[in-house]
């Protein structure tokens, strides 16, 4: 057996539960996550999809379960550990420093990861470091690395968050709505650089509300409905589960599969 088909996965998450009072946002979900694999999570609205990765993040505490990154438990570590164990992500609302360049957003994805927490966009405007560099290059940003975020397009901003994410150098990448607000043409090349960061072994966990963008995106989908699993696999066993069908049907998607 190769130490690839041994390795545990990038993420676990096992039995986990969030619970807010009597409102069970998360109620027994769980994933395994390998490496170099982009996951997706689907579920119509309140179905506990935000919540679960809050709770992934260690924004919010765990009612129940288990939290693992590569084999090791942190659902009791502070979310300021995360980076350094190779969590990276992004968020629903695109938040750049609107006065900061594009290079220099960039440059505080690495110096999250940095030791001591050395702000060098900041502090003396040093060279970018490579980690920067490599980000700003994966993304596509070269020809625009000096501008200012309100010069650039909302794809373009939200590609920049993406670099940011990079910079620290990440092995799992968490997106929330990557696609929001986006026209069919940004959706298609945010769609095409996660699948180029999967070939280059980049694993990832998108949470989106367009179910096509996941189909065409997602080498595995997870469905959550009222905080639980209801289905799992390939994305046409998923969007053709009766349970998924029951839960979009009339709504945003009927089956393409
Ligand atoms: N801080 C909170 N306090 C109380 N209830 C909450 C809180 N956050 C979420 N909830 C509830 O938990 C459930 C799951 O919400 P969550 O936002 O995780 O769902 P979602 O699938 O991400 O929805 P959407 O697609 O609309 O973002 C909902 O019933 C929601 O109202």
């Amino acid at each position: 057996m190769t130490t690839a088909q041994t390795a545990p996965p990038v993420l676990e998450a096992e039995d986990v539960a969030v619970h807010y009072g009597g409102i069970k946002a998360v109620d027994g979900f769980g994933l395994r996550l390998p490496a170099g694999k982009i996951y997706g999570i689907l579920g119509p609205n309140g179905s506990g999809k935000s919540t679960f990765l809050a709770a992934v993040t260690r924004l919010v505490p765990l009612t129940r379960g288990r939290l693992l990154i590569d084999g090791r438990e942190y659902h009791t570590e502070s979310p300021t550990t995360l980076a350094r164990k190779g969590l990276a992500r992004t968020f629903q609302t695109v938040r750049l420093l609107p006065e900061l360049t594009v290079l220099e957003n960039v440059q505080l994805g690495a110096d999250t990861n940095a030791s001591g927490g050395r702000l060098r966009s900041w502090l003396g405007r040093d060279k970018p470091s490579e980690a920067v560099e490599e980000a700003i290059e994966r993304t596509g940003l070269g020809d625009v690395r000096s501008a200012w975020p309100g010069e650039l397009s909302y794809g373009m901003a939200r590609r920049v968050e993406i670099a940011r994410a990079l910079a620290a150098r990440p092995r799992l990448l968490l997106l929330d709505e990557p696609t929001a607000g986006m026209n069919h043409s940004e959706r298609q090349e945010v769609s095409e650089l996660m699948r180029k960061l999967r070939d280059e072994g980049l694993a990832q966990l998108i949470v989106e509300h367009d179910v096509q963008m996941m189909v065409d995106t997602c080498d595995h989908l997870v469905a959550m409905n009222s905080g639980t699993l209801v289905a799992e696999g390939s994305p046409s066993e998923v969007v053709s589960h009766p349970a998924v069908q029951e839960a979009y049907l009339g709504k945003r998607w009927r089956s393409h599969a």
